[in-house]
C-alpha cells in the first residue's frame, strides 16, 4: 500500500522507539520485589517509574486477589517466591517478623552475587547475608511519602556490596524521592525520623484538625487545614532550609495566638514527647536486628 512521506516517516520512527524499547529490555535485568505490600509496592512503582521495564520485573503475592491487582496496576508477573529470589535484583519487602520463614523457603534460590536490597526495618546487612548467602546486601529505610514520589530514603551497604550496588540501589529507588547513603551505624535513629516519622507527623495532623473541630470548624475543613498546613511548612522548611525554630519564630507575633498556642505545647510536653517518639522507635529497630 501507497502512503504519504509524513505516515512513512512517522512509522519510522516509531519502529526505531519499539526497537529501542526492545533493546533496553534485552539489555535490563530481572528486578523481583519479594513480599509486595504497602512498601513493596512503593518500591516497585518507583523502580517501574524509574526505567526498569515492566516484562523484567517480578512480584509475589499470596493472595489471587492481590495478584491481580499487582499485575493490573503495575503490569508485572506476579510469580512464586522462589523464582522472585532467582532475580538479579532481589528486593525484600517482608516484615522483620518473616524474614525466618521466607529465608527457610527460598533456601538456595538468591543467585551468587546477586543484589539483594533490603526495606525491612532494623535488620541487619550482617544478618541478611548470613541468610542470604553469596547475595550483595544494601539495606534501605524507605518511608510511606514514596507512595507519591515525596519519600525520603536512606541505605547502606553491607560487607560484601561496594559502591555499584550502592549506585544501582540509589538509581532503582530514585523515583521514591530523595536518596541519600548513611552508615549502617545510622539506620535505626534513621528509622526513628524518616521510617517511623510520617505516622507522627500524622499523628500531629490528626490532632490539629481535631483541635479546629473544637474550636467550631467542619471536620473535613479542619482537616483540609490541617493537611495543607502540614504539606507546606514541609515545603517551606525544605525549599528555604531555614532552621525550624526561626521559622516557628517567623509565624510568633509578640502577646499573639502563637505564642499562646505555643505554651500550651510547652506545657503539654509535645516537644519531649516527639524526642522521646523518635528515640523509641529507633530502641525497637534496634532490637529488630534479631
Ligand atoms: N510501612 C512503613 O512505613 C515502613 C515499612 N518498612 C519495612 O518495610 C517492610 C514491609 O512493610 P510493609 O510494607 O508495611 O508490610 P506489609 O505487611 O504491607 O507487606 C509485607 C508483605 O510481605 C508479604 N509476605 C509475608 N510473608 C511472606 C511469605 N512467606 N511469602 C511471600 N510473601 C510474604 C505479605 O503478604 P500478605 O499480604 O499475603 O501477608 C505482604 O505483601 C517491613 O520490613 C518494614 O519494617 C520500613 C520503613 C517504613
Ligand atoms: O512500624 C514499623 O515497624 C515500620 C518500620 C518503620 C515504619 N514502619
Amino acid at each position: 500500500m501507497n502512503c504519504s512521506p509524513r505516515r512513512r516517516e512517522r512509522r519510522s520512527r516509531l519502529a526505531a522507539v519499539a526497537e529501542a524499547d526492545a533493546r533496553a529490555e534485552q539489555a535490563a535485568v530481572d528486578v523481583a520485589v519479594l513480599g509486595t505490600g504497602t512498601m513493596g509496592e512503593a518500591v516497585l512503582a518507583a523502580v517501574l517509574a524509574g526505567g526498569q521495564p515492566a516484562g523484567r520485573t517480578l512480584a509475589t503475592a499470596r493472595r489471587p486477589e492481590r495478584a491481580a491487582e499487582l499485575t493490573g496496576r503495575h503490569g508485572v508477573r506476579v510469580v512464586g517466591v522462589r523464582e522472585a529470589a532467582a532475580a538479579d535484583v532481589v528486593v525484600l519487602g517482608v516484615k522483620p517478623q518473616q524474614l525466618e520463614a521466607v529465608a527457610a523457603e527460598v533456601a538456595g534460590a538468591v543467585r551468587e552475587g546477586a543484589l539483594l536490597v533490603s526495606l525491612l526495618a532494623g535488620v541487619t546487612t550482617a544478618r541478611l547475608a548470613s541468610l542470604f548467602p553469596g547475595a550483595k546486601v544494601v539495606r534501605t529505610v524507605v518511608n510511606t511519602p514514596a507512595l507519591v514520589g515525596a519519600g525520603v530514603t536512606v541505605l547502606a551497604a553491607g560487607a560484601g556490596a561496594g559502591e555499584d550496588e550502592l549506585a544501582r540501589t540509589e538509581q532503582l529507588l530514585a523515583a521514591t524521592g530523595t536518596v541519600l547513603r548513611l552508615a549502617e551505624g545510622q539506620l535505626d535513629a534513621a528509622t526513628g525520623v524518616s521510617g517511623s516519622g510520617p505516622a507522627f507527623v500524622f499523628a500531629v495532623a490528626d490532632a490539629l484538625a481535631e483541635g479546629g473541630v473544637g474550636a467550631g470548624l467542619p471536620r473535613a475543613v479542619a482537616l483540609q487545614l490541617a493537611a495543607a498546613t502540614v504539606l507546606g511548612a514541609g515545603r517551606l522548611m525544605v525549599e528555604t532550609g531555614t532552621h525550624p525554630a526561626l521559622l516557628r519564630e517567623q509565624v510568633t507575633s509578640p502577646a499573639g495566638t502563637t505564642a499562646a498556642g505555643l505554651r500550651e505545647l510547652d506545657a503539654q510536653g509535645m516537644r519531649a514527647a516527639l524526642v522521646s517518639a523518635v528515640m523509641a522507635s529507633a530502641r525497637r529497630s534496634g532490637e529488630l536486628a534479631g
